[in-house]
């Protein structure tokens, strides 16, 4: 894998402007929750692409590349087949895309889960092969060990609990968290582990309100969920769901836009114009000299 950063000549003397915005921190995004309070949700959205990257990072605080691409970006049935190769080439383009938000990149199924050493590796490659300042990876307590590995090495390290795709094999499907007392506490202890193991944040995935508020109580790092309720201390959504151009998408997904409809009706335009050689037009045409 090659090293492809590009110079950040934006605050060189050739090119003085724009004024250059420093890229948040982590430290920062774990300040942001004081003694159990988050003035400010913290806002999260998935990225995959430099222009993507471009048009969402004045919004955001985190930026995360996630293995979602492999459903939305690839096709692909789960997020299980995703490799390191595309984690790290689409984790280089959103760097390459922005320069506020702090990029936080998916720990791909089979990277991490062997051994501390397996998942230090990994998270190197990745942050190297793109620019990202920190990974995120699946599981609570079982992770802890590598969660700890990983931020004693100079890795920051983001947690995920209550729904974790990566285990769609064990749990049999994407079905919502925590209806259980025994689950309840699980979920829970999970986030305590990660917290203790030194995550600066971590994602609550598909649990029951009680289980997000159970669970940021229970941590001084910030909590971010999705499909958990607003009681967490930010919140993410695949960005491609919130625009409507993923077909199937969970109940805790809100469409602000239907781009889908948008792009076939694009489509749909453009062809019937090729068809009737209407397109392209006098405006499109070059000048003869
Ligand atoms: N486009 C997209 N959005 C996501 O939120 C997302 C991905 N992809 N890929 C990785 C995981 C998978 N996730 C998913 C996928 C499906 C459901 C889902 O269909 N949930 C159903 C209930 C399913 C059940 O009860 O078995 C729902 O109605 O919410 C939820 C989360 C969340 N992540
Ligand atoms: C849904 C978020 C949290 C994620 O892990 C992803 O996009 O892969
Ligand atoms: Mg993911």
């Amino acid at each position: 894998m090659s090293t492809t950063f590009q110079l950040d000549t934006s605050t060189s003397r050739a090119n003085p402007t724009p004024a250059p915005m420093r890229r948040l921190t982590v430290p920062k995004i774990r300040a942001r929750k004081v003694d159990g309070v988050t003035e400010e949700p913290i806002v999260m959205l998935t990225a995959y692409t430099a222009r993507q990257a471009q048009l969402l990072d004045p919004h955001c605080d985190l930026l995360l590349v996630g293995d979602s691409l492999g459903q939305v970006i690839y096709g692909l049935p789960s997020t299980i087949p995703v490799t390191m190769d595309m984690m790290a080439n689409h984790a280089a383009a959103v760097v390459r895309g922005s320069y506020h938000s702090v990029v936080v990149v998916d720990m791909p199924f089979g990277a991490y889960e062997a051994s501390p050493q397996a998942a230090f590796e990994a998270a190197a490659t990745l942050l190297k092969a793109s620019g990202a300042a920190a990974v995120k990876l699946e599981g609570g307590e079982a992770m802890a060990e590598t969660v700890e590995f990983l931020v004693q090495r100079g890795i920051p390290v983001m947690g995920h609990v209550g729904l974790t795709p990566q285990a769609v094999n064990v749990l049999g499907g994407y079905a919502a968290r925590g209806r259980s007392d025994a689950e309840a506490d699980k979920i829970v202890g999970d986030a305590k582990a990660l917290e203790a193991a030194g995550a600066f944040a971590i994602v609550v995935e598909g649990v029951v309100e009680p289980i997000a508020i159970a669970v940021t109580k229970a941590v001084a790092c910030p909590t971010i969920g999705i499909g958990a309720s607003a009681r967490c201390d930010g919140q993410v959504l695949v960005t491609d769901d919130m625009l409507g151009m993923f077909e199937r998408v969970p109940r805790f997904v809100k469409r602000y836009e239907d781009i889908a409809t948008t792009i076939s009706a694009t489509a749909e335009k453009y062809a019937s114009e090729v068809r009737e050689r209407s397109f392209p037009g006098p405006d499109q045409l070059y000048q003869p000299k």
